[in-house]
């Protein structure tokens, strides 16, 4: 039997320290227990340690050391693209030298020389910048090369890290992205295909994700609020009318990179060719005049085609007694014969859009 004396008496100096010893041992193991729970439950747990490896080597390989990352900027890190690898500079992109002129004017200059615009508000470096135009034309490389010859960090985002996730961590992760590109600024966040995240708000949106659009504009606007802020959104998109109309205001610097013209073709082919085996009696402009609609992506797919002809040949004609010591040049034949081959992959590809789209 408990005396009622046992409750009412105050409880001694050592009893009350055991009770707070033991509160605490237990308040500890119930933590640990209910983070290991949902840790073990968590899906993403496993992208999430592999995310933070591949990190972890990146910012070792860009040289960025004490920077305290936090869980979600670890996981947007894994997105840097380690600019040993990236090889792409303005001499690697043909036909596009007025946006480039352009870029370098309003991008690059304020960041390679800040000082000179160290003043002026109005000089700064644009915070949002749009690329846009079909497919294949050379958007990506722009931004990179960019990236690369401002010295800029490289965050290539895609938008499927934002919005693959549980309720309320694309969120976190959206804030991350911002976080993680002012620490290591000056850097690009590269968006490619903003139109498919960044699109009209409609009322069919999923509320995370309409929640999530709001916060990524908030966040894009605080670096506004930071005159120093040397961090650059910038996004690509092959159809810039289905991007929402806040958004656009966001991205006032914009450059139309549009389907290569004739001469732009002749300079791509050129440089394409450059240091390839190429007959001395092949005519570009003959094969930028046969390739007209090709973009880019599509004339380097066709002088592929052509150099594998080229090899078929050569260890086609050979036999047992006189082997393939070296593959023959390019000539015009083939690639007369590539553009053919390109253009009917072309229309076979737009006729299946077309059954696509009427299905749908
Ligand atoms: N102007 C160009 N000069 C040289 N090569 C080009 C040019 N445009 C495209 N290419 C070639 O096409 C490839 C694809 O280009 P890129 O990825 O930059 O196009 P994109 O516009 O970003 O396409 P997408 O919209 O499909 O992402 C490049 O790797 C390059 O080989």
């Amino acid at each position: 039997m408990v005396h009622g004396e046992a409750f009412s008496r105050p409880l001694s100096r050592n009893e009350v320290v055991g009770l707070i010893f033991r509160l605490t041992i237990f308040g500890a193991v119930t933590y640990f227990t209910i983070k290991w729970m949902v840790d073990a439950i968590d899906p993403t747990r496993k992208q999430k340690v592999e995310a933070q490896k591949q990190a972890e080597k990146l910012m070792r390989q860009i040289g960025v050391k004490n920077v305290k990352l936090t869980e979600y900027e670890m996981s947007i890190a894994a997105h840097l693209v380690d600019p040993l690898s990236m090889l792409v500079t303005w001499s690697d992109i043909a036909g596009l030298d007025d946006v480039i002129t352009d870029l370098k004017d309003t991008v690059i200059l304020p960041i390679r020389k800040r000082y000179l615009f160290e003043n002026s508000r109005l000089l700064q470096p644009p915070k949002g910048v749009l690329l846009y135009g079909p497919p294949g034309c050379g958007k990506t490389m722009i931004a990179k090369a960019t990236a690369k010859e401002a010295g800029c960090r490289f965050i290539n985002l895609q938008p499927s890290t934002l919005t693959d996730k549980w309720y309320g961590e694309s969120q976190k992760l959206a804030a991350a992205v911002f976080s993680l590109a002012v620490k290591l600024q000056p850097s690009i966040i590269f968006i490619d295909e903003i139109d498919s995240f960044l699109r009209s708000r409609s009322s069919s949106d999923h509320e995370a994700t309409a929640m999530m659009k709001a916060q990524f504009m908030s966040l894009w606007d605080g670096l506004d609020t930071d005159f120093n802020c040397q961090v650059i959104v910038m996004g690509a998109t092959n159809r810039p009318q289905d991007l929402d109309t806040a958004i656009m205001r966001r991205m006032p610097t914009r450059f139309h990179i549009n389907q290569p013209s004739l001469k732009q073709r002749e300079a791509i082919l050129d440089l394409i060719l450059r240091n390839e085996s190429v007959d001395s009696h092949v005519d570009l402009m003959e094969i930028a005049r046969g390739s007209d609609g090709f973009s880019g992506s599509d004339l380097k797919e066709m002088c592929r085609d052509a150099a594998l002809l080229c090899v078929r040949d050569s260890v086609n004609n050979s036999s047992e007694e006189s082997p393939c010591e070296e593959i023959r040049p390019i000539h015009q034949q083939d690639l007369l014969r590539a553009i053919d081959k390109m253009k009917r992959s072309k229309s076979a590809t737009n006729q299946n859009v077309l059954m696509h789209v009427s299905l749908d």
